[in-house]
């Protein structure tokens, strides 16, 4: 399934700047073994603000839930998600 997710990042003012390093580092890390194993297929700055927005092919909400809320920036996000599906004008064989 795949789904559209925003992810708004809001770092408190006065956090601790290398804490903040930390979390971004690890949000890499774990965003890069998503996107090698096909789980989060696109990502996206939004220009002007602290936020992405990507597309997530998962088996299931619970697994988006799951993926989201464990993600090192995750406390500091504020998330939207939209369940996509497939448009009957597509032309991309893997967009389910
Ligand atoms: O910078 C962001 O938008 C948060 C983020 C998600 C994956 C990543 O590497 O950073």
């Amino acid at each position: 399934m795949l789904f559209q997710v925003e992810m708004d990042v809001n770092i408190p003012p006065g956090f601790d700047p290398e804490e903040a390093a930390t979390l971004k580092a690890a949000e890499k890390v774990r965003f890069q073994e998503l996107q090698k194993a096909g789980t989060w297929r696109h990502i996206w700055r939004v220009v002007g603000r602290y936020a992405n927005l990507s597309i997530f092919d998962v088996p299931d909400n619970a697994t988006l839930h799951e993926l989201l809320t464990t993600l090192p920036l995750y406390p500091f996000m504020t998330v939207r998600v939209t369940p996509l599906c497939r448009h009957p004008s597509s032309a991309h064989a893997d967009d389910r």
